[in-house]
């Protein structure tokens, strides 16, 4: 029996998320495996549970409330999810946000008559700004969520993840936004700058990596995946819905270009997919691996180093160790 555990697994009022397309592939590939979706909100986290269940009667699902960006919230579902369950294969560590995006459109411009059009299309690079916030935990909102909150359940379901003879995955839903130069040592929770979801990204890379390292002994390994351009409320929330409705037809015929516009949920969720059926011991733990979708619509995931070092991770790690100190102190 294998039990997952997915964070951010909401049903989407438009689209529906990544995360939501890989419990519908999760299950038609295998009817047995037990999946708890760890969502904020009750009432969507029900309806995706039941419209999952339409097209899989059968299926063990089970709910936990989980706000990953708020600390309280996290312990308390860790200890639930430590109640209900001995043992964890796989923690999909999916949610994530991009508050109030800004499009830099000169930069587009230029990018698109620039040699670099492609990398543009296929990373965002210098192209989206956020403005962040700070939550009830003093932290700042990016960081709490997409790499924070992720980094204490990670710690507090070690006991369900670390399990003698058995091995067990985590996978970080990263990005091919995550950009070195976007994210500082001194400066994790990125306070500083206006590219906090690059950042946090980035961060998620490194940590991956730092995990790898800490607890591979142990039986747990960690990977990152990139889901591609994706259009869900994420995207949405870039620019207005009649826009991307407009360019939909441009957007189609870029994928002729670059196969990292996999567009559907379902595609994106390829290499999320892709990393349940390897054995964990054989992932590279530098690499990075991508959804990707060919011009004729063809899914396949493949790796791609990333820009990551050892010193930097564990430097990384040891901080939030000590922010870890620091807020349950204060809880
Ligand atoms: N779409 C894209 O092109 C790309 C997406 N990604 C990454 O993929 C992941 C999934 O995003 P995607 O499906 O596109 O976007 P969605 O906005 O559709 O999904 C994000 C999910 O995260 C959940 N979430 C957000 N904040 C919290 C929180 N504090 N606590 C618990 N759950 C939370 C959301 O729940 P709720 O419904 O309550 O908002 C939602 O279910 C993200 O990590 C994103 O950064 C990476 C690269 C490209
Ligand atoms: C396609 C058009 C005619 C105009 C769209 C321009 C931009 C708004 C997009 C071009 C590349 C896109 C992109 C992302 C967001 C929207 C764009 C900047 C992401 C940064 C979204 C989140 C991610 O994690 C990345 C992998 C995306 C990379 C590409």
């Amino acid at each position: 029996m294998i039990r997952s555990l997915h964070c951010g697994q909401d049903l989407k009022t438009v689209t529906g998320g990544i995360g939501l397309a890989l419990c519908e592939r999760l299950l038609s590939h295998d009817a047995q495996v037990q999946l708890c979706l760890a969502c904020r909100n009750g009432q969507r986290a029900e309806a995706a549970r039941q419209a999952l269940l339409v097209s899989h009667p059968q299926a063990h699902i089970s709910l936990v409330q989980l706000d990953v960006g708020s600390m309280h919230s996290v312990f308390k579902a860790a200890q639930e999810v430590r109640q209900r369950y001995n043992r964890l294969d796989y923690l999909y560590l999916n949610a994530g946000i991009m508050p109030n995006p800004q499009v830099d459109h000169k930069a587009f411009y230029k990018g698109l008559f620039s040699g670099k059009a492609v990398h543009m299309f296929s990373t965002g690079e210098g192209l989206l700004t956020q403005k962040d916030e700070v939550t009830s935990d003093g932290l700042q909102q990016v960081f709490a969520t997409n790499l924070f909150g992720h980094f204490i359940l990670v710690r507090e379901l070690e006991p369900l993840l670390c399990r003698p003879g058995n091995s067990s995955l985590i996978i970080w839903t990263s990005s091919s936004n995550a950009r070195r130069s976007a994210f500082s040592l001194d400066d994790l929770q990125h306070k500083q700058g206006n590219e906090s979801y690059s950042s946090s990204k980035y961060a998620s890379d490194l940590l991956s990596l730092a995990f790898n390292r800490h607890y591979n002994s142990k039986g747990l390994y960690s990977s990152v995946i990139c889901p591609g351009l994706v259009m869900t409320n994420l995207t949405y929330g870039i620019l207005p819905s009649f826009f991307w409705t407009l360019i939909m037809p441009i957007m189609w015929l870029i994928r002729i270009f670059t196969n990292t516009f996999t567009l559907t949920p379902y595609n994106g969720a390829e290499a999320l997919f892709w990393l349940f059926k390897q054995k964990p011991e054989a992932l590279d733990p530098m690499a990075k691996y991508h959804s990707l979708t060919s011009g004729l619509g063809n899914n396949y995931t493949q790796p791609c180093k990333m820009d990551i070092d050892d010193i930097m991770a564990e430097t990384l790690y040891e901080k939030l160790l000590d922010l870890e100190d620091a807020i349950r102190k204060k809880l």
